[in-house]
């Protein structure tokens, strides 16, 4: 007899559906049986108005096979974005979050925000219509170390806006580090955290033990594994402060296998599966379902997803590549086998 699960649809709080000819692909993939996505905004250029968001959500719903999925949009903060952008996004009825990225800290980023502390008013305004504040929580300064700055984002960075901002909803966006999770679980209910597939199955020793392994780099760049296994206690630990976001962010094969590689990995392909497999291995399918489909929700001030999805256990091999737009993309666990199968 198979064994099957079967739990509320899931959705995706933290994806990259990128633009132009890979929309089809990416949109396919995280539509298979994501009710939502939180779709990030750092494209060439930027989605940083309440305009760009809308015609990119366009774009979006006429790339998608599957009429139930529905994108739901996210404006890029620069040094320039006004209160009056945020009251008109959120007026919009359709941008859902605005998205702290520290200039340069990861891809498609050199727009963004040069010094936090000139986004006071424009984070008020946030908090006052209620829009979450979503963060790439990484310092950029030359002089600290890629696998502490994490940690140093969280006290430089993070805490004041904690502080000054006591109302306004914060995701610590793809947390790598048992710091991260520290300082969600001591924060109010207002601060929640996305945590990726790929953070809770891998750590440094998989991306660089026995050759470098490009498809393994992503920002913030995975950590030891004392780091992977309190990422799994969050996820797993039943906490409404945790919840689904893969990160999947799909770089052409030849921008990732590259003297100098971009960061991201790809997991939208079959990132159910991926969780569930975590889950079980902890002994923890029973928490899945508030980890996948209700933590988020309820963070966000938005309805559950009314109906269900099931997975099945049983063995399928992962495609070497997968197409990506007119070039191929190589997805995590490539010419593995997956244990679980979404029906
Ligand atoms: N996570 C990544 O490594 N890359 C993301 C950007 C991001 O989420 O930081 C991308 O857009 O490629
Ligand atoms: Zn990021
Ligand atoms: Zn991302």
């Amino acid at each position: 007899m198979s064994t099957k699960l079967t739990i509320t649809r899931p959705d995706d709080w933290h994806v990259h559906l990128r633009d132009g000819d890979v929309l089809a692909d990416t949109v396919r993939d995280t539509s298979r049986y994501m009710g939502r996505a939180i779709v990030m905004p750092n494209l060439v250029p930027p989605v940083m108005t309440t305009d760009s968001a809308l015609a990119y959500r366009e774009r979006i719903l006429a790339a998608q096979p599957k009429t139930t999925f529905t994108p739901l949009m996210v404006l890029y903060l620069t040094d320039n974005t006004t209160p009056e952008e945020i009251k008109k996004a959120k007026a919009s009825g359709h941008v859902y979050a605005a998205k702290l990225y520290p200039a340069g800290a990861t891809t498609n980023s050199d727009s963004g925000v040069t010094d936090a502390t000139k986004l006071k008013a424009t984070l008020k305004a946030m908090e006052e219509v209620n829009m979450p504040l979503l963060v790439h929580g990484e310092v950029t300064s030359n002089h600290v170390d890629i696998f502490d700055r994490e940690e140093v984002f969280l006290k430089e960075v993070l805490s004041p806006i904690v502080e000054q901002n006591p109302d306004l909803k914060i995701v610590l966006e793809h947390i790598t580090t048992a710091n991260a999770v520290e300082f969600v679980n001591k924060a109010g209910d207002n601060v929640g955290a996305t945590i990726t597939a790929h953070h809770l199955m891998f750590n440094r020793n998989h991306m660089l033990v026995g050759g470098i392994k490009p498809h393994f780099y992503c920002l913030p760049i995975l950590k030891r594994n004392t780091h992977q296994a309190a990422l799994v206690k969050a996820a797993t630990s039943g906490s409404k402060k945790f919840f689904l976001g893969t990160d999947s962010a799909p770089h052409a094969i030849g921008a990732k296998e590259s003297a100098c590689g971009c960061a991201g990995s790809y997991t939208a392909f079959a990132a159910l599966e991926l969780y569930t497999e975590v889950f079980e291995a902890e002994n923890a399918l029973d928490k899945l379902e508030g980890f996948a489909s209700f933590n988020g929700p309820d963070f966000y001030g938005v309805p559950r997803n009314q109906d269900t999805v099931t997975l099945e256990k049983t063995e399928w091999p992962v495609p070497e590549s997968l197409a990506f737009g007119n070039d191929i993309v190589v997805p995590i666990k490539a010419g593995e086998n997956m244990t679980w199968k979404v029906l």
